[in-house]
């Protein structure tokens, strides 16, 4: 929808778009946050709930369950409300949803809380997408895309963090949960802050025409090259991986490595801080020297060792590992070492995976395409937890009996051959006749 008398209105200064980036970034840090706020209360939820591996497993499903479905409808929300107002409701639901984990007595109530999550993080992700399109189109839109980025993966650190500066919060479940539903309210606040700038820019600044969101039209799924079914299949098993490990990590440190809480959260942040810092660097570097699919391919080479080497490797000496402002643990060099490489992997391939989709699929579809991508992400997401769960559940893992998270490492290990079995299809594919510049095109290159 244009503005009526658009033409004669400025663009908006480069400093207000700044501060949209900001709010709507901020909005994402308690996004991200919430979402992992659950990770370092595993324990916690076993010892004081009596919850399995695999209710562990289901709370992280429901998420996903939730998010599969609201996606379907989620673009439809963000065209007929526009993207200021999906931004504070999907925003004011992960409050809610947050809420409710925090004060729930059961495991369907906790596993609804989750749910609701779902509900409101993932539309959230594309809301804020679509914000960013609108104020970033023809100017920094990539630069913008991974400082949001950056800023989203922070929330996720912190909330690993939180085991050192709120450390008196984990004598129970509840508490750590209770403050992610203070720093989502913030990012509420957030939104809220947008939502105002955003109302305040109308009459003022020309804004473009309304962006296209990720909106899913089932009919592409049969349009699309191999290429880009290569890339959704890599992405499927690459986040199937990451982030169930993700949610099983803080846990599994303590019982099969006996860190502390503090050293095992401070451990789990490198993931994200290392993706927080290496990401935008990454695109930078694909940017100028092309070669994406090997590059997705070196990636899932390098993760396909990790999960055995943390199960069947020595420790070796353990080292002190510090993050200013809060705090520091002592931890396993391996461990250390496959956590870093694990957190280059995790910079890696997505800086270079969900661009190169713009490069195989038509301008007028890629809004299809990275909605059915996202979906299809979900469903394999929703599976992994489960599987690990009652893999761990099954071989008894636990302090007692160590070996019995080795089945995990070993399914992660299945997933990450696949990850490597489709990116060297996609780097054939792309090396051929029908490649559609991914290993060529550059910043330099007319395409
Ligand atoms: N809260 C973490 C889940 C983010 C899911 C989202 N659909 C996604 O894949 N984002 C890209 C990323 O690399 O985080």
């Amino acid at each position: 929808m244009s503005i009526p008398g658009a033409g004669a209105l400025p663009r908006p200064t480069p400093a207000y778009r700044w501060l949209v980036l900001v709010f709507a970034s901020l909005a994402m840090f308690g996004n991200y946050y919430v979402y992992d706020a659950l990770n370092p209360v595993v324990d916690l939820l076993r010892e004081q709930q009596g919850f399995s591996y695999r209710q562990i497993g289901m709370l992280s499903s429901a998420y996903n369950l939730a998010a599969l479905l609201v996606l379907l409808v989620g673009g439809y929300v963000i065209d007929r409300f526009g993207a200021r107002r999906a931004i504070v409701a999907f925003a004011a639901v992960c409050v809610l949803a947050a809420a409710v984990s925090a004060a729930a007595s059961s495991f369907p109530t906790l596993a609804a809380g989750r749910f609701l999550l779902g509900m409101g993080a993932e539309p959230l992700i594309v809301a804020v997408t679509a914000v960013l399109a609108k104020w970033f189109k023809g100017k920094e839109l990539s630069f913008a895309f991974g400082l949001n980025l950056s800023i989203s993966r922070l929330g996720s650190a912190s909330a690993d963090w939180s085991t050192s500066f709120a450390a008196p919060l984990y004598s129970n479940w509840q508490d750590p949960l209770w403050l992610s539903t203070g720093v989502m309210a913030a990012g509420l606040g957030a939104a809220l802050l947008y939502w105002m700038l955003e109302r305040r820019a109308e009459g003022r600044f020309y804004l473009g025409e309304a962006a296209a969101t990720d909106r899913l039209d089932l009919r592409s799924l049969y349009r699309f090259s191999a290429s880009y079914w290569y890339i959704v299949a890599l992405c499927v098993v690459f986040y199937s991986t990451v982030f169930p490990f993700r949610s099983f990590a803080i846990d599994y440190f303590q019982q099969a490595h006996g860190l502390e809480r503090e050293a095992a959260g401070i451990l789990s942040s490198l993931l994200p801080v290392a993706a927080i810092f290496a990401t935008p660097l990454f695109g930078l570097w694909v940017d100028r020297v092309g070669r994406r699919s090997l590059f997705m391919a070196i990636g899932s080479l390098v993760m396909l060792p990790l999960f055995l080497a943390v199960t069947y490797l020595p420790p070796g000496p353990d080292v002190m590992v510090t993050i200013p402002l809060v705090g520091s643990g002592e931890v396993p060099l391996t461990l250390l070492c496959v956590i870093l490489l694990l957190g280059g992997v995790f910079s890696l391939i997505p800086a270079v995976m969900w661009p190169s989709v713009a490069y195989i699929v038509d301008d007028r579809r890629l809004g299809s395409a990275y909605a059915l991508m996202t979906l299809c992400q979900q469903l394999g997401w929703i599976a992994v937890p489960l599987v690990v769960g009652a893999l761990n559940d099954r071989y008894l893992a636990g302090p007692e009996n160590p070996a019995g998270y080795a089945p995990g490492m070993w399914f992660y290990t299945a997933l990450s051959s696949l990850g490597l079995f489709f990116a060297w299809r996609l780097w054939r594919a792309e090396r051929g006749q029908g490649g559609h510049g991914l290993e060529t095109i550059t910043v330099g290159s007319n395409r």
